[in-house]
């Protein structure tokens, strides 16, 4: 009978052999990422990849290993792929939710001017992006200073393998645009987000406008450069009617004139050093289960810069806190031993510099 190191020995011969061929392979990869970067093909090709696994299974003839064979192939093809987008650089590529000219796209150009950015419809697709790896870094708001907080952002780190690596403030200022030769007083109708429409409520109050719920700012703007007509105003930043060729009819009709809007950039980094850090952590349902949280936050000498409690979804009732604090997540070790022993769920979901 062989023994283990003969079989081991078999085992290195056809790794070697699978080791040439996997060169080789990758080889043949590059030339093909190259091919479709010239001929402006996307990487991911599916009906290819059904052809190739169905091609390959027929070559399989152990039943029992089909499947695994599958799985095998699969994971070939998403190396393949991954390989292809380093080769291109496409993992630079940075997602943001909303369309060109909208407040997201704005706060996106100012932190990665060289990157054309990547549009999405929903801050869960910005998030799904980032965590599959098909874009590097993803730029969505968490909170207004003037309307408050985007809770699904913070429902939505809790739930997908990404970090916050940088926070990034944009003034806001609103503005009312219409189309070229369009007054004031021909405007009967504006489009905005619901946010526009808050954030503008003192300049719109009285005027009987009817208010249109459009998306977001920039759909709004574009919307009405489309249209063409004179009675149709939208709400949108100075850059938003640039892009869009439209004019400014009123500036700066914000509320207050100190409205920001924070902005988190994620990805699935590791964490790195960093003078802020933030946690989520959820409590058993008792008295004083926070309290002890927050004593051991204040005994380790942390600043605490912001604490927010979001509903758990599937629980009636109980919370979950999005917890900042002021420090080296790094050097914090022993501080998120002890409040890991003393909580139920305990996430980093970041580090960075203020
Ligand atoms: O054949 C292609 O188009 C490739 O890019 C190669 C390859 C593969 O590794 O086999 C990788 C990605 C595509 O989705 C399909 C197949």
């Amino acid at each position: 009978m062989k023994d283990l190191e003969d079989w081991r020995r078999e085992i290195d011969r056809v790794d070697g052999e699978i080791a040439k061929l996997f060169e080789e392979r990758m080889h043949i990869v590059e030339g093909i990422a190259r091919y479709k970067q010239a001929n402006g093909m996307q990487v991911l090709d599916s009906a290819r990849e059904d052809a190739v696994i169905s091609k390959n299974l027929g070559r399989i003839e152990d039943q029992g290993l089909k499947e695994y064979y599958r799985q095998f192939l699969v994971e070939m093809m998403n190396i393949s792929k991954e390989y292809q987008k380093a080769i291109l650089n496409i993992g630079e590529d940075v997602a943001y939710q909303g369309v060109r000219g909208a407040f997201s796209y704005i706060a996106m150009k100012r932190l990665f001017k060289d990157s054309p950015g990547k549009p999405y419809a929903t801050f869960e697709e910005v998030f799904s992006a980032v965590s599959s790896g098909e874009a590097r870094y993803g730029v969505v708001p968490v909170e207004n200073s003037y309307t408050g907080e985007i809770g699904e952002v913070f429902d939505l780190l809790k739930r997908y393998d990404c970090r916050i690596v940088k926070t990034y403030n944009l003034k806001i200022d609103q503005n009312l645009i219409g189309v070229k030769g369009s007054r004031i007083e021909d405007i009967r109708e504006v489009y905005s987000h619901p946010q526009g429409f808050l954030q503008s409520e003192k300049f719109l109050k009285g005027r009987g406008w009817k208010q249109v719920d459009y998306g977001n700012t920039a759909a709004s703007a574009k919307y009405i450069s489309e249209v063409g007509d004179v009675n149709k105003g939208a709400i949108g930043s100075v850059e938003t009617a640039r892009l869009y060729d439209l004019e400014v009819l009123a500036e700066n009709i914000n509320t207050t004139d100190n409205n920001y809007t924070k902005f988190i950039v994620i990805s699935r980094e590791e964490l790195r050093p960093g003078s802020v850090f933030s946690l989520l952590i959820t409590t058993e349902h008792r008295m004083g289960e926070l309290a002890r949280i927050i004593k051991s936050i204040e005994r380790y000498g942390y600043n605490m810069l912001n604490i927010k409690s979001r509903p758990i979804k599937d629980i009636p009732w109980e919370y979950y806190f999005y917890i900042e604090l002021e420090g080296d997540v790094v050097k914090a070790g022993d501080l998120l031993r002890e409040l890991e022993e003393n909580s139920k769920y305990l996430k980093v979901v970041g580090s960075y510099s203020r």
